[in-house]
């Protein structure tokens, strides 16, 4: 698993991937998301991991731990390098998940590494206190996550930049904080709340930054990936 910027590839369907991801001439970081996932299936998986791209497989399970562990046993065989669920469907459902990737995973075959959604970029904390009815500031509710996930077993979270680095002393350096909501300074921030340039991810703890829209949406994508990396690895 590389350290690039991980390019989500929100797109309706597997030709407007593959013209996208022709203009790239290096070996990426890419999310493959529900969107794509729902029309696609796992075939889009091994296709674009045939073109020698990490993949980040970000379907986000949230279910009973039954179901969760055998869902990832049969997502291991796809070979992808980070998978999600959400730390909200509790503990023994994350147990469950890495048990059905450890199960799945081909003998001889690293196990991707997985990571628990906390709160959601997109989640205000107004919005968690009044329909979540989660009493702590935001800033806990994530944390409390990321405890629960390290406790679990799992090897990180998503977060937002903003709580990276509580996270980082927390869990330990070693413990992933992988962040979207990655946005260039004065851009669109669209249904984001939660939001950060790269360089402010790199200053404040993220140990990967997911970037979409302000990458997929630019003029020019190759170029606006480019700014993106910079800034990341400066
Ligand atoms: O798990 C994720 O990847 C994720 C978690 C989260 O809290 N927020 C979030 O935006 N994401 C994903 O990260 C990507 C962000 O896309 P942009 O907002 O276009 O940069 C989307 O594909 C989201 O599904």
């Amino acid at each position: 698993m590389n350290n690039k910027p991980i390019l989500a590839l929100d797109f309706p369907g597997e030709a407007e991937v593959f013209k996208f991801l022709k203009h790239f001439n290096e070996p990426l970081f890419v999310k493959i998301g529900m969107e794509l996932y729902m029309q696609e299936g796992p075939d889009i998986v091994r296709k674009v991991k045939e073109l020698g791209h990490d993949i980040f497989l970000d379907l986000k399970l949230h279910d009973i731990p039954n179901t969760v562990g055998s869902a990832m046993k049969g997502l291991a065989k796809l070979g992808v390098d980070l998978v999600n669920v959400h730390a909200a469907g509790g503990r023994p459902m994350m147990e469950a998940a890495i048990e059905g990737l450890e199960a799945g995973t081909p003998v001889g075959r690293e196990r991707a590494a997985l990571i628990a959604v906390t709160q959601l970029t997109s989640t205000t904390e107004e919005q968690m206190k009044t329909e979540q009815k989660i009493a702590l500031s935001l800033q806990e509710s994530v944390l409390h996550y990321a405890r629960l996930t390290q406790q679990a077993g799992l090897n990180g979270v998503v977060c937002s930049v903003h709580e990276a680095k509580a996270i980082a002393e927390t869990c330990g350096e070693n413990f992933l904080r992988v962040t979207p909501g990655i946005r260039l300074a004065g851009g669109d921030a669209h249904d984001q709340k939660r939001i950060a340039t790269p360089d402010g991810a790199k200053h404040d703890g993220s140990s990967l930054i997911v970037v979409g829209r302000a990458v997929t949406g630019a003029q020019d994508p190759v170029a606006a990936y480019k700014i993106v990396s910079e800034l990341w690895e400066a």
